[in-house]
Parts: C-alpha cells; sequence; structure tokens
C-alpha cells in the first residue's frame, strides 16, 4: 500500500451547482474543491456552506479527496465556513489568499478550536504577492499545512499581469511557491486554466506544469480532467525506463555509479526512480 495520495486533478466546483455537484461523482478525479468562494454569489453562500457540509459528509465521492474552500480571512463568511467546514471534517480546508506564517497559526487554531478532526488538513492559497514572497515562512508555519494551491487568476490580477501562452510575467511566483513548497515537504497543486474549449492550451500548460514539478493541477471543468490525470501520471516509458535504472544500478554491485541506456545512474537517480514507481502504484491502486 502507498502512502502517496495522487492529486493530479483536483476539481473545483461551485457548492451552489446541484448538477456540478453530481456530476463530480461521477468522474475520475482525484480531488474535489467544494467552493464557497469566487464560484458562489454572496446570497448563495449561507445555503452553499450546508450543501459543501452535506456533500462531505454523504459518502457519495468514493476515494477521492474532498476538500472545502471557505471564503477568506476577514470576510463576513469566513469564521462561519471555517466552523462549518471543521464540523464536516473534509480531507482539508482550503483557505484563499493566506498571505503569512501568522494568519496559517491562526487558521490552524481556528480549526482546532471548531473540533476539526486530525484528518483534517489545511491547504493554502498562494494567490498574492505577498504570499510569494513569504513563502518558506508560510509553508513551514505548521505541520497541518498539507498542500499549496496556486491561484494564478488573483495572482495576475495583483500583479497587473496578463494570461500568455507560457505563462512568462507568472513563472518567477510559480518557481518561488514551488522552491518553498519542496524545502517544506508539502504538495503543491497548480493554478487553473480558464479557456475551458481550449484543449490544444490546457495539454500544454499540463505538460508544463508537471516538467516544473508541480504534483497536480487545479480543474474547473470535467472535459480538463483526462488530460491532467494523464500529464501528472507517469507514463508507461517512464515507468518501465524507472524499473529499468533500478535494475541497472543493482547490477552494478555496489558501484557508485552505472549506466543505463548510455545515461549516467547514481544514487539520486535510483531514488527519483523509486518515487515514479511509487507514483504509479499508487495511481493504479487507485483504479482498484
Ligand atoms: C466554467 C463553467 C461555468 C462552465 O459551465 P457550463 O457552461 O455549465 O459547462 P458545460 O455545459 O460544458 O458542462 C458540462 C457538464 O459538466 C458539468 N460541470 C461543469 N463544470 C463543472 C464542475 N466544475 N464540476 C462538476 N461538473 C461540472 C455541467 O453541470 C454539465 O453537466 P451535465 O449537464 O450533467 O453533463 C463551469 O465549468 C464552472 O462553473 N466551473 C467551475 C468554476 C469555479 O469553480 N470557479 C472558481 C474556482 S477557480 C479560482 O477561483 C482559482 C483561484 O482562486 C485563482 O485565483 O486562480
Ligand atoms: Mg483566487
Amino acid at each position: 500500500m502507498s502512502e502517496f495520495t495522487p492529486l493530479r486533478s483536483v476539481l473545483y466546483m461551485p457548492s451552489s451547482n446541484a448538477k456540478a455537484l453530481e456530476k463530480a461523482k461521477t468522474l475520475p478525479i482525484d480531488a474535489v474543491i467544494f467552493d464557497l468562494e469566487d464560484a458562489v454569489a454572496p446570497d448563495a453562500k449561507p445555503a452553499a456552506r450546508d450543501t459543501a457540509a452535506a456533500a462531505v459528509a454523504s459518502g457519495e465521492y468514493g476515494r477521492r479527496t474532498l476538500t472545502i474552500r471557505v471564503n477568506g480571512i476577514g470576510t463576513e463568511w469566513h469564521d462561519a465556513d471555517l466552523a462549518a467546514a471543521a464540523a464536516a471534517g473534509p480531507d482539508a480546508v482550503v483557505v484563499p489568499k493566506v498571505n503569512s506564517a501568522a494568519e496559517v497559526q491562526q487558521l490552524v487554531a481556528a480549526l482546532e478550536k471548531a473540533g476539526a478532526p486530525e484528518h483534517t488538513k489545511l491547504w493554502a492559497m498562494i494567490e498574492t504577492p505577498v504570499a510569494i514572497l513569504d513563502a518558506l515562512a508560510i509553508a513551514r508555519a505548521s505541520e497541518r499545512l498539507s498542500c499549496f494551491v496556486m491561484g494564478t487568476n488573483d495572482l495576475v490580477k495583483e500583479l497587473y499581469a496578463e494570461h500568455v501562452p507560457g505563462r512568462a510575467p507568472v513563472l518567477p511566483s510559480l518557481h518561488t511557491a514551488l522552491l518553498a513548497a519542496r524545502a517544506a515537504g508539502i504538495a503543491i497543486l497548480d493554478g487553473v486554466y480558464n479557456d475551458v474549449k481550449n484543449t490544444e492550451g490546457f495539454l500544454a500548460e499540463c505538460q508544463q506544469g508537471r516538467e516544473m514539478g508541480f504534483d497536480g493541477k487545479t480543474l474547473i471543468h470535467p472535459g480538463q480532467v483526462e488530460g491532467a490525470n494523464a500529464a501528472f501520471a507517469p507514463s508507461e516509458q517512464a515507468v518501465e525506463d524507472a524499473r529499468g535504472l533500478i535494475q541497472a544500478f543493482e547490477d552494478g554491485q555496489g558501484s557508485g555509479v552505472v549506466t543505463y541506456n548510455g545515461r549516467m545512474v547514481e544514487n539520486l537517480h535510483v531514488e527519483s526512480a523509486r518515487r515514479t514507481l511509487s507514483i504509479d502504484e499508487a495511481i493504479r491502486a487507485l483504479q482498484g
């Protein structure tokens, strides 16, 4: 049994959208974010809060990781959202616009005070300039914090930047958050791709995110699930190469360096290959 939890495809859905809530039960997503923030109109927020909590408790989403995105600190909905989410006990509570280590500690204290079970982690959205500049302190602020979620729409807005193919304006921010997440040993998810009908652009962004090192991508539409699942899983070729590389190293009988398919292999490559195999194993376990 692998300890690795795949987060290739993490789908936001407005908790006020009954059709989307039903649809998500049928999709091969690794995780769901029941949204109470941007995708829910102010009038609909109290009902959406109840719906999200009921969805988590329903047991109808199978093996998927379930999370609730609450409204941000300082908004009129935040306290009630956090209390309801803590009581529902999802796998994680996602908090937008987390800006400091102190905020993480405040959120963790609030979750504990509201009686959140131990398995309910905190996922912090990194989507402001100050969060990028303080990313390492945020990532290390609490053991309960297990994942960064990039909010590239807010980031582009705050930077007065533009959404462009290749994402040059936000790459320094994405890399900084990745460095912080890896230094702290937490997961990190790439931001959403807004143009839901542009499959080619979406797949290019998935590949870019995978190559940069993200664990998976946040999604906004069912049509994006398959592409994300493929992009963030090791390919058959990668799995075969990982097995071959490990075997070649073991056949080297204690030599510190061997070659496999003409390439140098050292222990660090073996560690990467083992990671590839454990991700593959965890994904296969999901498929049952
Ligand atoms: C973008 C959408 C508004 C498009 O909706 P729609 O026009 O209804 O799409 P379709 O008709 O193509 O839908 C086909 C079926 O799929 C279901 N559906 C659609 N979206 C979802 C979803 N997200 N989850 C589950 N199911 C979904 C439809 O109900 C149709 O079902 P059926 O008829 O039974 O076949 C819409 O996709 C949408 O609302 N997406 C989510 C938007 C959202 O959550 N936004 C907030 C998060 S993004 C963000 O804030 C990131 C961050 O903070 C940042 O700063 O970047
Ligand atoms: Mg945002």
